[in-house]
């Protein structure tokens, strides 16, 4: 494709429609049968996207592969069970349930880390920290997979680097200045292998203490965070905005499809 920029300066791919083949892609990778995570948290209201979530990612999320999905939740009792395909299970998280929004978000990065500590390092390959209030629409395969996987917020894919909503204030953990950034990341859509997802929340739940010690709450809580991390950490592979799009904006020419976007809330 010549529309959209599908390498990065540190030649990380951009994964578009049209930059790869299913069919030789799951030939490499289905015979390494792998399992895939899926952390997703339904909270407090947010309990109500779960169904449509699990029910659309059975029908394109990493399909004929084995997924194990993780929802924490602070209500286990009002997630029904769904029907899986086979080789894919379900498993509920209770979790407490923090009274500010801007906590929920951000203690993300603490359970995630701690499941994957205490269980799902033992179960899964790769591990895909996803936003519920979201529902797939198209493929989402084995192209995503990679070993840090970050996605580019649908907002800020073609407007310039000053225009990114980063942290701007230095006193925060956060903080990236004027003169850095490569591309502003969604907080919705992050993965790779378990090892190294697992190392990120780590990071990225200390940095969020640092800002909580000093007093400081970041623009966009947990995605600030992500962005100030992934700026000297580089992501190995990036999502294009068909992984993380916005239902509310109108679809762009070189968005073929949409692959995952959000629900009006
Ligand atoms: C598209 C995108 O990049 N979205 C990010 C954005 O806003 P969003 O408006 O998408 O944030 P949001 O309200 O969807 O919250 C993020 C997630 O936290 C969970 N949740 C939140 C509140 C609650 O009461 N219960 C609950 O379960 C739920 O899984 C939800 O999907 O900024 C947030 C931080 O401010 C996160 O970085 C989101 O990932
Ligand atoms: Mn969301």
């Amino acid at each position: 494709r010549r529309d959209v920029l599908t390498l990065t300066p540190w030649l990380a791919p951009i994964i578009w429609e049209g930059t790869f083949n299913s069919e030789i892609l799951d030939s490499t990778y289905k015979p390494l049968n792998l399992t895939i995570g899926v952390t997703a948290f339904a909270i407090g209201k947010y309990t109500r996207f779960v169904g449509h979530f699990l029910e659309s990612a059975e029908q394109h999320f990493m399909k004929g592969y084995c997924v194990n999905y993780y929802i924490f939740t602070d209500n286990p009792q009002v997630i029904s069970s769904i029907q899986l395909q086979p080789g894919r299970t379900l498993s509920i998280i209770p979790v407490k349930k923090y009274s500010h929004w801007q906590e929920i978000t951000m203690r993300r990065m603490e359970m995630i880390n701690r499941h994957i500590a205490e269980t799902s390092h033992r179960e899964v390959n790769y591990i895909y920290c996803l936003d519920i209030d979201m529902v797939f629409h198209n493929h989402w395969g084995a192209e995503a997979l990679g070993e840090m996987v970050a996605a580019i917020h649908p907002g800020y894919y073609k407007v310039p680097r000053s225009h990114f909503p980063y942290e701007k204030r230095s006193a925060s953990a956060a903080f990236i200045s004027s003169e850095e950034g490569d591309f502003y990341y969604g907080g919705a859509v992050f993965g790779g292998l378990v090892k190294n997802v697992y190392e990120f929340t780590r990071l990225c739940h200390m940095t969020i203490l640092a800002d909580k010690a000093n007093g400081i709450m970041a623009a966009w809580q947990e995605e600030s965070h992500l962005n100030r991390h992934f700026l000297t950490h580089k992501p190995s592979k990036l999502l294009s905005p068909e992984y993380i799009w916005d239902d509310t904006k109108p679809k762009p020419l070189e968005l073929q499809l949409i692959r995952f976007s959000t629900v009006n809330k």
